[in-house]
């Protein structure tokens, strides 16, 4: 992560979509992509926020559930405005919006009621929402980092990944688009890890994923910093040939639902199946030149796409039809993160592919396009403004 000056007041925030999973690498593997969520932030620093720190009376307002005083100082500490890409269906109010509620929440971890100083973003948003593209990881990544750079916390890139766990749970997307390129990553829960605090912890109701956005009123995000090194992980090597289609359905699926059709168990046989194939996967895709045939087996899955399909008509004859022997410069094919978008893996050919996979879609009445897109291997960027 880059920062230019230590406390500026005109900065930008750029970080990756994300793409998780990968085939077998349900909720270990993410790959960043070159397709950036960005803020533009003015921080008016001559003009300190009066209601910034906890006194007496906010120790009050604190209590309360639900306190509209406690959303309405933060409401007021704080404006955003997104650009037209993907931005209708969001909320702009600062108290329910995803970017400014996760900033907020380390805000108050440090003491902070609201932004101390008043705060401007502009969003601009080409993410597709609830497509399978991170579009949400990416959205609590850009919330810690900007809480970060706005209050001058000083947090690195390993603690902007305890704070980001704590809102979402499941570290693939938010590792990727943190730390970008290929990431594997896990939440240490063994015995008295710091990701088992963090689980039996008060932030259990802040998960975005298994809770109403309700969770994140006030009373549900008291003030109480993360563990440390709630998770591991490591940047696995890819061959920069290897780009990705994103093949994107016009409709969308949320996460938690598409995560509640999975089973709670699995057979000893499927779980083979998906451990085989991802430790040939994190190896194979840096390799030069790719191994086609060995790709495409490598990104098979029995963990969660079959579970999944049911919600994404096409996936089936997507996964069974796009093969390599058919279509040359074709690598893998999988369901990206919890779908309804695929993820075709190419080193060539990339729009006779992708035409190909928006006719199969087409076939059961789905619409959908598709997108080239490269990895993208820098991650959360923050940059001061001149
Ligand atoms: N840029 C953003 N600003 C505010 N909220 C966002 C943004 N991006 C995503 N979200 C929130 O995340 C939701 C999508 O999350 P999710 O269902 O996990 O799908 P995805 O696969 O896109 O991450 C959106 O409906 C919205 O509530
Ligand atoms: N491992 C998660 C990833 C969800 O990613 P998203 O981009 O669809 O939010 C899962 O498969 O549920």
């Amino acid at each position: 992560m880059t920062q230019s000056s230590k406390a500026p007041s005109h900065f930008e925030i750029t970080v990756p979509a994300s793409s998780a999973n990968i085939g077998p690498g349900f909720d270990t593997l993410g790959l960043a992509f070159s397709l950036h969520l960005r803020l533009e932030v003015r921080v008016d620093r001559t003009t300190p926020s009066h209601s910034a720190r906890l006194d007496e009376h906010h120790q009050e307002i604190e209590d309360v559930a639900h306190n509209a005083e406690l959303c309405s100082l933060f409401d007021q500490s704080v404006t955003i405005r997104y650009t037209e890409q993907n931005s209708r269906e969001l909320a702009v109010k600062p108290s329910r919006n995803l970017i400014t509620k996760t900033a907020w929440y380390v805000l108050r971890c440090h003491g902070l009621l609201v932004f101390p100083y008043p705060v401007d973003v502009i969003i601009d948003n080409p993410i597709p929402l609830g497509r399978g593209l991170g579009s949400s990881g990416a959205a609590v990544v850009a919330g810690v980092a900007l809480a970060n750079m706005a209050a001058s916390l000083g947090l690195d890139k390993n603690r902007l990944l305890d704070y980001a766990l704590a809102i979402e749970r499941h570290p693939d997307n938010v590792s990727a688009s943190l730390l970008g390129g290929f990431v594997a990553s896990y939440l240490d829960d063994t015995p008295n890890a710091s990701a088992t605090k963090l689980l039996e912890s008060r932030f259990q109701p802040v998960d975005i994923h298994t809770q109403q956005t309700d969770a994140f009123a006030p009373s549900a995000m008291a003030p109480h910093m993360p563990p440390m090194g709630v998770s591991r992980y490591v940047q696995l090597p890819w061959n920069p040939r290897i780009k990705a289609i994103a093949v994107i359905p016009q409709f969308q699926l949320a996460t938690v639902k598409a995560r509640a059709a999975l089973p709670d168990t699995y057979t000893r046989a499927d779980l083979v199946f998906n451990l085989q194939r991802l430790a040939v996967l994190t190896h194979t895709l840096g390799q030069d030149p790719p191994n086609p045939l060995l790709i495409h087996a490598a990104m098979s899955d029995r963990v969660h796409q079959i579970y999944r399909a049911a919600l994404v008509p096409g996936l089936e004859d997507l996964l069974r039809t796009l093969v390599p022997t058919e279509l040359p410069g074709l690598l893998g094919v999988c369901l990206s993160g919890a779908g309804p978008t695929v993820v075709i893996l190419a080193e060539d050919n990339f729009d006779t592919i992708g035409k190909k996979a928006c006719s199969i879609f087409a076939e059961r009445q789905v619409k959908a396009h598709y997108q080239v897109l490269n990895v993208d291997q820098a991650g959360l960027q923050c940059k001061t403004i001149a």
